[in-house]
């Protein structure tokens, strides 16, 4: 499929889930029944964009019956090895044709059920992103062990106390953008990696863009595994310097 022309030109709000996956097949059609639903009910227009990297357990071939099952709302937009999450949003975008995109994981951490409180609050505040917070509210993490409890944590503290950025999850990806601020922010920040969500984030305050908080409960994923490794915190710990010395 060729890259998509958005839809802002008709002035009907679409909006885009784009949802990277790397061996998520047990997780991908519970996913997207309940994004169908969802979006359903609230009676919005909507559409999924699933960017799996070739994953060897057979992810795409389960993505490919979605896109027949729920025609014309899920596309799969493959790439042939894993290229990262970061570049996975940046091919989904390419793609997406809403004037709005909503990015998140396929494993359930990330749960369809806060998506119309996003959507809430950024209609209700013109907000150019809305992120899901587990810091503050009645957000929380479930399932997590202490040390990884202990890393996101320290991660948003490490980035809060250096940067200042007054976003109260920074690590997090569950977001919704206005479709032109994101594009903008992936032409302003090289970061692609663990990174990218924290550098997203601080790039829109210090460009004088408004986020928006809704609390949400992260809840570890049942199915797979996690990527995030040691590799993954020293990016991220270079990247916060990085940010601190260019903004
Ligand atoms: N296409 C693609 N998808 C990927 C890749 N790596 C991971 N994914 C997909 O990206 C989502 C998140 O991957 P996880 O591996 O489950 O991430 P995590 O370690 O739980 O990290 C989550 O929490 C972090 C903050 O605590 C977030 O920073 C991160 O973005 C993510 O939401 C899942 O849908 C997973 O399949 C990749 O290389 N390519």
């Amino acid at each position: 499929m060729a890259p998509a022309k958005s839809s802002k030109s008709s002035g009907k709000a679409l909006y885009s889930v784009i949802l990277p996956t790397f061996n998520e097949r047990q997780n991908l059609p519970i996913i997207t029944w309940l994004l169908n639903r969802t979006f359903t009910e609230q009676n919005l227009d909507w559409e999924l964009v699933i960017v799996d990297d070739g994953s060897p357990d057979g992810t795409q071939d389960v993505a490919k019956q979605l896109v027949k099952v729920y025609a014309p709302h899920v596309q799969l937009q493959p790439r042939t090895g894993k290229l990262g999450l970061g570049t996975a949003y940046v091919h989904g975008l390419k793609f997406a044709r809403g004037n709005y995109i909503i990015i998140m994981d396929a494993d359930f951490s990330h749960h369809p059920k806060f998506i119309p409180q996003m959507i809430e609050k950024q209609r209700q505040g013109n907000y150019d992103i809305v992120t899901g917070t587990r810091y503050a509210g009645d957000g929380g993490v479930y399932g997590w062990d202490l040390k990884r409890k202990l890393t996101s944590k320290g991660a948003n503290i490490f980035a809060d106390t250096v940067l200042r950025p007054g976003v109260s999850d920074l690590t997090g990806s569950f977001r919704l953008y206005k479709r032109a601020v994101l594009e903008k922010l992936f032409e302003s920040t090289d970061a692609r990696g663990f990174t990218m969500q924290m550098a997203l984030a601080v790039t829109a305050k210090a460009k004088g863009l408004s986020i928006g908080e809704v609390p949400i409960s992260f809840v570890d994923r049942v199915y797979g595994d996690s990527k995030l490794g040691g590799e993954e915190i020293v990016e991220y710990a270079k990247g916060v310097l990085q940010l601190w010395w260019t903004t």
